[in-house]
């Protein structure tokens, strides 16, 4: 979620991050290839959780061993397995963060490029469709699973069904990259895997979400819109470079432009690392004070700022709910609340699996003592923005009604044009709107 400190994917240097824009061919199918193909074969109407029938017990060898797999790491394919499989378990066990992980995993890796990219995608593909992944291979297994058999598995199943890896490499890549002890449990599960013919018992399943996630986009949102944003978060970022260097979706530099700060200006960013839109936002020639709760990420903030040469940042420890600025001191503030963050989902492979509901209603509270603490500090004439990451109505609509009854003086600006759409008396863009990460954007104009 949105208001956990974490090294921001925002602004990271490229190599274990998301696939480029206009980088190489992408080496994997993008879509699942099982589904609908071998379906007789699927209980059709299976449990939730139960997954489809089958079993191999630990130690159960596969019926057929074409090529009994040996342990070479050094064949083709098995290191490549081996990291993915590392970083999984330290994601799985450890509960560390997928984006903090995976590099210092592919540091410890003689990989070469391909190689990379292809742990990446192993590493962010297995994280992110933990649910389904789990699910196909459950059949077939009746014991508990150590950290390691469980990452094997998930890494299998996961090129078996998500990738254009050939079925026999996926299998004999991965066996390899296990320890001997448990190399023919993972094959004889990976080949029952091979041969499902998938029927999803349900979308929650299906797309790989927690219940919770899709119960609450589809109450917000509606069906359709739920389900393809959910489906379009399930793809991985493409990176865009701002021409100062610095990594910044799409969506977050749309919030930056619809700013519009002018040079000269003052800009209040109340919840700014790591500084991706301060560091935009001075771009204009502004001057832009960055505050935000946690020491740690206003350092972030000063060396994003020092990194891209945005010398009007003036980074600092500040609380946006009770801001240490006179009233009326800014031409523009900016709140880039804390949130659920559920409209960036593919970016942070693994925070689908963190928090739960209760976080919806706790951050729409701190939305909203945010945006009251932040009203007082535009002068006359000026503006307030307020954006967030996330598709939720409650930190979204929720704090836009909240504005309106508590500031009725404030006038809405118009929403943004199409990809945006009108929500509430602002805007919203969705994932799949234009490939870009979900985000809710209003603009309010303090009356001269
Ligand atoms: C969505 S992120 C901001 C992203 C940033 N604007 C950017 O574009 O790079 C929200 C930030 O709010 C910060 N935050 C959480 N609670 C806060 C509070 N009470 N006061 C100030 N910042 C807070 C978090 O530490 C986090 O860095």
């Amino acid at each position: 979620m949105d208001d956990v400190p974490r090294a921001a994917p925002e602004g990271a240097p490229d190599g274990a991050g998301p696939r480029r824009a206009g980088a190489g061919p992408r080496p994997h199918r993008r879509t699942p290839r099982r589904c609908g193909r071998r379906r007789a074969r699927a209980g059709r109407g299976a449990a939730r959780g139960e997954g489809p029938p089958g079993g191999v017990r630990l130690g159960q060898r596969g019926a057929a061993h074409p090529r009994r797999p040996t342990r070479r790491v050094s064949a083709p394919g098995v290191a490549v397995r081996r990291a993915a499989i590392d970083a999984l378990v330290r994601i799985d066990r450890d509960d560390a963060y997928a984006n903090l992980v995976l590099p210092s995993v592919l540091d410890g890796a003689e990989l070469d490029e391909r190689d990379r990219h292809l742990v990446t995608e192993l590493v962010y593909g297995s994280t992110r469709r933990r649910r389904s992944l789990d699910w196909l291979y459950a059949p077939f297994v009746h014991r508990e699973l150590d950290p390691e058999v469980r990452a094997a598995l998930r890494v299998g199943t996961y090129q078996l069904h998500l990738t254009d890896v050939p079925d026999h490499a996926a299998v004999s890549a991965t066996v390899g990259a296990v320890g001997g002890r448990v190399r023919g449990f993972v094959n004889a599960v990976l080949r029952k895997v091979a041969a499902v013919d998938v029927t999803w018992p349900d979308d929650a399943t299906r797309l790989s979400y927690p219940d919770w996630i899709l119960d609450r986009l589809r109450g917000d949102l509606g069906e359709e819109d739920a389900l393809a944003s959910l489906e379009a978060m399930n793809e991985p970022a493409v990176t865009h470079r701002r021409e100062d260097g610095y990594v910044q979706d799409l969506a977050s530099q749309w919030v930056v432009e619809l700013c519009d700060a002018q040079p000269g200006e003052r800009v209040a960013d109340l919840c700014a690392a790591p500084g991706g839109k301060s560091t935009g936002l001075a771009r204009s020639g502004a001057t832009v004070v960055a505050g935000d709760l946690r020491p740690s990420r206003v350092a972030l903030v000063a060396a994003n700022a020092e990194r891209t040469g945005a010398a009007g940042v003036h980074a600092l420890v500040a609380d946006a709910a009770a801001p240490p600025f006179p009233d009326q001191t800014f031409d523009r503030v900016l709140v880039d609340a804390p949130c659920t963050g559920l409209g960036v989902l593919r970016r942070r492979a693994d925070a689908r699996w963190r928090g739960g509901p209760e976080d919806v209603e706790r951050l729409a509270e701190l939305q909203r003592r945010i945006v009251d603490a932040a009203v007082p500090l535009v002068r006359p004439g000026g503006l307030l923005v307020y954006s967030v990451c996330t598709l939720t109505a409650a930190e979204t609509l929720g704090v836009d009604a909240h504005l309106a009854a508590a500031w009725p003086q404030l006038e809405p600006l118009p929403a943004p044009p199409e990809p945006w759409r009108p929500w509430g008396r602002g805007g919203l863009l969705l994932p799949q709107a234009a490939g870009a990460d979900g985000m809710m954007i209003l603009r309010l104009r303090r009356p001269a």
